[in-house]
């Protein structure tokens, strides 16, 4: 299984320049997270401080009880061998073939024979559809393969973390979409912990368990995908509509008084882009059939399950409603729209589902975690994330 990772207080800046504060939130090991966030909020650098390429002002970054951002260079440099990363271009060195490419961090980090290497990375260049195209340079082959062959390259040393920067960059929606299919298709057969850097709302909406949004130097949210894509917090709802109307501007953001004229401009009929409103929880993508059941997704339901409480209403209900009849008997819960729902109670030994009476005991009501309020609209502001106490 893959590691986990709990992310305390992070923060960054570069000089005066802040990039993003108190970060926190827990990558679930072997499931799929996302983070999405406008250009220049820092999701890059994020993934940076996450391998110690770059070190944060403060906080911690605890993968296998270390901390990576107080631990010693030979510790860094042992954590570091637990990831691999797909960078946007695949990073690959031109003048090498692909066999080369993906055989280099063996060479580098491994005693192995020749034979081994040949051995696993034929393997990796099967599992990510490059079968036969060993021999070919990096600029002989198109964009989705050159992020193939990048992400055959960051399986080779077993990785339980596997980080991936913007995997849409350069690539077409449907090479998008066969990329995001083989992340999941990898996910089932090692069971690695992802965390996908995107503005792709596609692949955000369809393909992590768990999705997370950077903005205004701060996370805005993280949590079980189902938060996100229900949240009625107008960044949210701006970003996933890709349109201009909202708090998100053509620099990072926008002060009132260009919001309202903004707002009047629109309301004067002015196109505010984007083709229709996006909202609600679509299916979310599976592995190819034959491929392994994914179980970090087996335990992710176990996981939601417990912390169903502290989600907010509509997350609730299309969480139910994403389970089979059999596992809404198992858990206990029954979709019913409109209505608070009965959470968190598991089938006592004869499996029998708990009774739904349309209201829930005090304790049990959706709650924000740590506020206690409901979440609040006209503001990006969100909850606390998914820390301690949190989602
Ligand atoms: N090494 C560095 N030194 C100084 N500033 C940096 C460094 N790396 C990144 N930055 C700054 O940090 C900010 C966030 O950059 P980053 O690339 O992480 O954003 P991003 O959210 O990934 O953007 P995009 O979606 O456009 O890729 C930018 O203002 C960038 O200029």
């Amino acid at each position: 299984m893959g590691a986990e990772v709990v992310i305390e207080g992070l923060t960054k800046s570069f000089g005066k320049q802040a990039i993003w504060r108190d970060v926190t939130l827990t990558l679930p090991p072997g499931e799929v997270s996302a983070m999405l966030g406008p250009s220049g909020t820092g999701k890059s650098v994020f993934l940076k401080s996450m391998i110690g390429l770059l070190k944060p002002d403060r906080g911690r970054c605890v993968i296998n009880g270390v901390d990576i951002v107080t631990c010693s260079e030979h510790k860094l440099y042992e954590i570091r061998k637990l990831f691999g990363v797909l960078f946007q271009d695949g990073a690959l060195f031109g003048s090498m073939n692909l066999y080369d490419n993906v055989a280099f961090p063996l060479r580098e980090h491994t005693k192995k024979s020749e034979t081994e290497i040949r051995r696993i990375v034929l393997e990796k260049l099967d599992m990510t559809g490059l079968n036969g195209a060993d021999k070919k340079l990096p600029g002989e082959i198109s964009g989705g393969m050159r992020k193939r062959a990048g992400l055959a390259r960051a399986l080779v040393l077993d990785p339980e973390i596997i980080l991936v920067d913007e995997p849409d960059s350069g690539l077409d929606p449907v090479r998008t979409t066969y990329i995001s299919q083989l992340f999941l298709d990898v996910n089932a057969q090692i069971d690695a912990t992802f965390l996908i850097v995107t503005h792709n709302i596609n692949l955000a909406r369809t393909v992590p368990d768990n999705l997370g949004m950077l903005f205004r130097k701060e996370l805005v949210m993280f949590g079980p995908r189902e938060v996100l894509l229900t949240s009625e917090e107008p960044v949210v709802k701006q970003f996933l509509n890709g349109k201009m109307q909202g708090p998100i501007g053509m620099s990072e953001e926008k002060d009132s008084a260009q919001m309202a004229a903004e707002q009047a401009m629109f309301e004067a009929g002015h196109h505010a882009g984007g083709v229709e409103d996006i909202s609600g929880v679509p299916p979310q993508m599976q592995p190819t059939p034959g491929v392994p059941t994914r179980m970090g997704a087996v335990r992710r339901k176990d996981r939601v399950m417990e912390i169903m409480h502290r989600l907010p209403p509509a997350a609730q209900e299309s969480i139910i409603e994403s389970l089979s009849p059999e596992e809404q008997r198992h858990y206990g819960v029954r979709p019913h729209r409109g209505q608070p729902q009965q959470v968190g109670a598991r089938p006592q030994g004869d499996g029998v589902p708990s009774q739904h009476h349309g209201q829930l005991p005090a304790d049990q009501v959706a709650r924000i975690p740590g506020g206690g309020q409901p979440p609040r609209t006209g503001t990006h502001r969100m909850p606390p994330n998914n820390g301690p106490g949190g989602w």
